[in-house]
This record gives C-alpha cells, sequence and structure tokens, in this order.
C-alpha cells in the first residue's frame, strides 16, 4: 500500500525560515521511500502583512485545512504591531482548527544542560487547553489612551471546553507508567473558573481510577518546577498558564532551543499543527544560531500523531545521541545540527 504526507508548512518569521528548513530536511531523510512527501510552503507572517495587509486569508485558512498536518515556525515581528500576527495568524489557526490539546512535552536528556542542582529526573507532559482561556479575545478598552483608560481580557472558561481537554489528560496520564495527572489553576483567586475546573477535573476522575491525582496552585507549581520536577507526570492546565509554564518547563530542561509542541485537534476534523514551543527569536535571526531541535522534536510529534512511531522514535534517539555528544565548545550553527540529525535518522 502507498503512504503518503501531505503537509502544510509555514515557515513565518525570523529564525522560523531558519528552523523549518532543518525540520524539513530531517523529516525528508527519516521517511521510508514508500511514504510519498507532498509540501506545500505558505506565504504567511511578517512580509505578507507588510506586502497586503493580511494575516490568514479565508481562501489560506480553506487551503489549509485539507492537508494531513501543518508544520510551522514561529509568528511575530518587530516591525509589525504587537498581537496583529500572534492574534491574526497563529491563533487564529489553533481556533479555526481546534487545537484545543496544546501538547507540550518536557524531558531533561542525558548530558543537556540545566539550571537546576543535582540533575533531577524530568519527564513530564503539559496539557495545555488551547482555545479558552484569556486568549478568546474577549475584551475591549474605553477611552483607549488617556489616563482614564479601563482595559479588560476576559478569561473565557466552557464546561465543554475543560471536560475535552481535562478527558483528554487524564487518557494520556493513564497510558504512561507512573499514571498520574496534576492539574495547575489558581482556584484560590479565580474561584469561578479555578472551581470548574477543578470540579470537572474530579468528576473525569472518578472515571480513571488507576490515575493518582494532584492540585497545585500556578504560583506554587513554579516552585516546584523548579525544586522538584521529578513529581510531575501530566500535568493539566489553561492556556495562559500553560504558556507561562512550558517556557519554564523548557528553560530547565536544556533551553527553548529543545522545546517541542503540537496543536492537537484530537477529533481529526482538522489537521493539526505542530511547532517549536519558542517565538520568531529576533534577536539572533539571520545568525545561524538557533537550535532547530524544537522543531525536528515537533517533526517526531507530527510523525506519531500521524501513525509514523517508529520514525517519531528514531528523530527523538537522534535527538538525544546528538545531544549526548555536544560540548559546550564546539558551537554548530542551525544548518550543521540540522545535517547532523538528518545523517543520523536516515542511517
Ligand atoms: N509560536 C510562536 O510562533 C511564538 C511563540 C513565542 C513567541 N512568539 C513571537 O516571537 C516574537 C519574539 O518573542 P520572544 O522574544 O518573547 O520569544 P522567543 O521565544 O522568540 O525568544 C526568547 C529568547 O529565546 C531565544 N531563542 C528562541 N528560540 C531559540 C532557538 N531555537 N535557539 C536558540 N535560542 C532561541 C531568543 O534568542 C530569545 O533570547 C514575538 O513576536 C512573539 O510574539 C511566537
Ligand atoms: C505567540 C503567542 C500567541 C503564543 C502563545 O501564547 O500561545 C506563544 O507564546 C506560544 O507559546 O506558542
Ligand atoms: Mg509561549
Amino acid at each position: 500500500m502507498s503512504r503518503s504526507i501531505n503537509l502544510a508548512v509555514v515557515p513565518g518569521d525570523g529564525i522560523g525560515q531558519e528552523v523549518v528548513a532543518q525540520g524539513l530536511k530531517v523529516l525528508a531523510a527519516v521517511l521510508p521511500q514508500d511514504v510519498k512527501l507532498e509540501t506545500k510552503e505558505y506565504d504567511l507572517g511578517a512580509q505578507r502583512w507588510h506586502r497586503t495587509g493580511e494575516t490568514l486569508p479565508d481562501a489560506e485558512l480553506d487551503s489549509l485545512k485539507k492537508h494531513d498536518a501543518i508544520l510551522l515556525g514561529a509568528i511575530g515581528d518587530p516591525s509589525v504591531p504587537s498581537g496583529v500576527l500572534e492574534r491574526g495568524l497563529l491563533l487564529k489557526l489553533r481556533f479555526a482548527f481546534d487545537h484545543y490539546v496544546n501538547l507540550r512535552p518536557s524531558k531533561l536528556f542525558p548530558n543537556t544542560a540545566t539550571p537546576l542542582a543535582g540533575r533531577p529526573d524530568i519527564d513530564f507532559v503539559v496539557v495545555r487547553e488551547g482555545t479558552e482561556g484569556p486568549y478568546t479575545g474577549n475584551g475591549g478598552s474605553l477611552r483607549t489612551g488617556t489616563p482614564a483608560e479601563v482595559a479588560t481580557e476576559v478569561s473565557l472558561n466552557t464546561a465543554y471546553g475543560v471536560e475535552r481537554v481535562v478527558r483528554d489528560a487524564y487518557e494520556r496520564a493513564n497510558s504512561r507508567p507512573r499514571k498520574k495527572l496534576t492539574l495547575v489553576h489558581k482556584n484560590n483567586v479565580l474561584v469561578y473558573a479555578g472551581h470548574m475546573w477543578k470540579n470537572i477535573f474530579d468528576k473525569v476522575g472518578q472515571e480513571y481510577p488507576e490515575v493518582t491525582t494532584d492540585y497545585l496552585h500556578v504560583d506554587a507549581a513554579t516552585i516546584f518546577f523548579v525544586t522538584q520536577p521529578e513529581r510531575f507526570d501530566v500535568i493539566v492546565t489553561d492556556n495562559l498558564f500553560g504558556d507561562i509554564l512550558t517556557d519554564l518547563a523548557a528553560a530547565v530542561t536544556g533551553g527553548i532551543g529543545l522545546a517541542a509542541s503540537g496543536n492537537i485537534n484530537p477529533t481529526g476534523e482538522f489537521p493539526s499543527m505542530f511547532e517549536p514551543v519558542h517565538g520568531s527569536a529576533p534577536d539572533i535571526a539571520g545568525t545561524g544560531k538557533a537550535d532547530p531541535t524544537a522543531t525536528i522534536l515537533s517533526v517526531a510529534l507530527l510523525l506519531r500523531h500521524l501513525g509514523y512511531e517508529s520514525e517519531a522514535v528514531r528523530i527523538e534517539d537522534a535527538v538525544a545521541a546528538d545531544l549526548a555528544g555536544r560540548t559546550p565548545e564546539a558551537v554548530r550553527t542551525t544548518d550543521e545540527i540540522g545535517d547532523a540529525l538528518a545523517v543520523r535518522v536516515a542511517s
């Protein structure tokens, strides 16, 4: 039977362009000969906006919908007002394709530098809600720019939206050896949304008697990310807490250049989208300093999602071997890391 992957590629801005090229290189190298890889690149991001004023026109959204998956680099550029591309392109994609599970695994590979003392054993997954919370654009400002300005940014939480992501997190916890799920929220202050999350978490938990559960307020969770990260297995949390916690998780597991993510539409109605956790890094764009590993690990998540488990594992093993051989003195460029990983997955 012939197999194929019809992939949409959105390199986007800054280092997004540089790291996506390496992700595609490794993807081409890891796929067996009988898998036909078709890619279509979408010109979306800052350059397009400057040229046409468009962020994500409907025609492009319709076209993107037809792919098996999307590989995205990064969106956002200092030349564009903050939020225009992040909301008008990146979040628009996540919302339009109902990416309600924003999956962000964190693992401390052997030999990887961590600022934490004692090299704790870190291997957890954050299941970040992806379509609700303060990200929905439910806000506004009055008397903008005046001393009397009032601004709101309301966090939107629906029982439907919370239950489906919590259930996904229980399923993931149940399939992992430790079977532990931690809810992170702030229900000592956010008593409406926070209690709804906790009630749903407890209710769904009754269906998963083998999963051990735990609850942490988000401020305390940041302590344990640093002092006891080994206590975590699967974490479920809202959109904004998950955004912040996963940059912290990246920082303690070797840096943002290693952190992968998948924006998953579990029903399969829409294509899922895979991207590094990091942004367009304008401070290093064009210098060859960007680590493409996060994007390459995102390609592994993409392959796993499409059913190519052994190829995903080959990429993860190649990354582990590459990281094991890294030394602070032997600095490599974005291209060189991509080349090395492409060679490893092919052999
Ligand atoms: N998913 C996305 O597309 C995404 C994610 C985060 C930020 N952004 C956008 O990116 C722009 C820059 O945001 P920021 O500076 O807050 O975050 P950033 O993640 O782009 O950069 C933060 C720091 O991490 C470093 N860094 C990031 N990726 C790296 C890599 N692969 N290798 C080595 N170092 C790396 C950068 O050099 C910078 O010092 C903004 O417009 C922001 O909105 C987009
Ligand atoms: C750029 C921004 C919209 C985005 C987010 O907050 O989700 C980013 O920080 C991320 O983590 O993917
Ligand atoms: Mg973020």
